[in-house]
């Protein structure tokens, strides 16, 4: 009884939601998606432009290639007066002229019978329509010598089979990677503009924290989480500022936070569990940040708190240093890219053949750290070692998250399970 009464206290108190229970990853992932707010634009030139969010569609306003070109370095010629050439009755063709890539063609015209000399990127002049490699020919005395037919169009490339004009070639919301920002290039783009980046702070609890560089005390761990994280927002293209490690008080705790505010997002780790001195959700009340969730049906993970005030999110992610990751990847890592509004933001997850037999309890889901291959067309997985949450080891050795649904127990060697790949681009 005193314990329903504390509960329907604790409700009400956070607003009459529910948040004192467990939710599914994807229903936090929900929740957290329709806080986000995208930020507005700025323009970039695009030699800082990789890995940023276009805020505007970029239409061709020209053709790419510009005209037809050879593709080859050799002969531009008719196809058609190659016909018959054989190794024993090779065809004779004139060489007339010769154009080079940057090339003009000031007039030059292959005529029936003749040839011209033509490097790669050179525009085809007129009425040729096959271009011979050097090495499919013999020059001599100002002649060449063919010895196979050719077909029309051969190591032609044609003005516009890149790009056409009016081709909507990138769109607002993709982020650009590195043939995007040469196709910018293409189009004689200078500067574009992209979403803002969004400003993070970090924020390291606990007084078991010693700091690189200081000497660890009896008790005492070092602090790895800060690094971890600030190196996940930099890979998703937010600015980082660590503000150092929080002493396990009120005081301390809602200072750091203050100065937290500034960012976009204020991700804390540690002090969100059932601890006599976790902190970090009296201090989300006290600072009137909505409290939308607290835990999550999943190992690692299950101690998870996020606000929101004043559109700035609030991740409040489990201290221990592979919970901070996996928490991260699922949560953080989609509302930056969200707020950078990227359009595309889920992690690939394929099958695969899982390489040993997995157990757990069901009632929330496993994110293991494990390690895929393929072999022989097929993708194999197996765990990568110790599966404490405190266990970075496994999870530097892990190129995947295998996802054992909440309701299964168990899975054995041979079954299908599901991969989350977590270094791979957002799909
Ligand atoms: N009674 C309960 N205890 C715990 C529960 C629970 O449900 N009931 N959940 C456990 C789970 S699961 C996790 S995960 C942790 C999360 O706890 P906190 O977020 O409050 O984190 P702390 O207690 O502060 O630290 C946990 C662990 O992680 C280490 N840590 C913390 N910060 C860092 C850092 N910056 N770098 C490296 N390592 C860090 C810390 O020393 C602890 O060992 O709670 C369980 N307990
Ligand atoms: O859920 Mo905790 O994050 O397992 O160790």
């Amino acid at each position: 009884m005193a314990q329903q009464l504390f509960f329907i206290i604790t409700v009400w108190k956070r607003g009459m939601k529910n948040i004192n229970l467990p939710i599914s990853i994807d229903e936090a992932q929900k929740i957290i998606l329709e806080s986000v707010k995208p930020l507005t634009d700025e323009g970039i030139s695009i030699m800082e432009s990789a890995n940023r969010v276009l805020y505007e569609d970029i239409v061709a306003s020209t053709m790419i290639p510009p005209r037809d070109n050879s593709a080859m370095d050799g002969y531009a010629v008719i196809a058609a007066d190659t016909k018959g050439a054989t190794e024993t009755s090779p065809v004779k063709l004139q060489v007339i002229a010769e154009i080079r890539a940057g090339g003009l063609l000031d007039g030059k015209e292959v005529l029936k019978g003749t040839a011209i000399r033509i490097m790669t990127g050179a525009p085809l002049p007129k009425s040729a329509d096959s271009v011979i490699p050097f090495e499919d020919a013999e020059e001599e005395a100002g002649y060449i010598r063919i010895f196979n037919e050719t077909v029309k169009y051969s190591n032609c490339r044609f003005a516009g089979e890149d790009i056409k004009k009016g081709d909507k070639v990138l769109e607002k919301g993709d982020r650009l990677r590195s043939a995007d920002v040469g196709i910018l290039a293409s189009l004689n783009y200078q500067t574009i503009k992209v979403y803002k980046q969004p400003t993070v702070s970090i924020i390291s609890t606990g007084d078991e924290l010693a700091e690189i560089g200081e000497e660890v005390q009896m008790g005492q761990i070092r602090n790895s989480n800060a690094y971890s994280l600030y190196s996940e927002v930099k890979k998703y293209s937010g600015l980082p500022d660590y503000l150092g490690i929080v002493k396990d008080t009120l005081k301390d705790t809602r200072e750091m936070f203050l100065k937290a505010m500034k960012s976009d997002v204020i991700i804390s780790t540690g002090g969100v569990s059932m601890g006599k001195y976790d902190f970090v959700k009296e201090i989300y009340s006290d600072l009137n940040i909505e409290t939308k969730f607290e835990w999550i049906k999943v190992k690692p993970g299950r101690p998870c708190t996020f606000g929101v005030k004043e559109n700035k999110l609030f991740f409040g992610l489990p201290g221990n240093p592979v919970s901070t990751l996996t928490s991260f990847l699922q949560f953080v890592r989609p509302a930056l890219l969200r707020l950078m509004g990227a359009k595309r933001i889920r992690k690939p997850v394929l099958n695969a053949i899982l390489e040993e037999d997995l157990k757990k309890q069901p009632g929330k889901a496993f994110l293991l750290r494990g390690h895929f291959s393929i072999r022989n067309n097929e993708f194999y997985v197996s765990t990568t070692g110790n599966q404490n949450s405190s266990v970075l080891r496994s999870m530097s050795r892990a190129n995947c998250l295998i996802v054992i649904p909440e309701n299964t127990s168990e899975v054995k060697a041979g079954e299908k399970v599901a991969i989350q790949l977590i270094d791979h681009d957002e799909i």
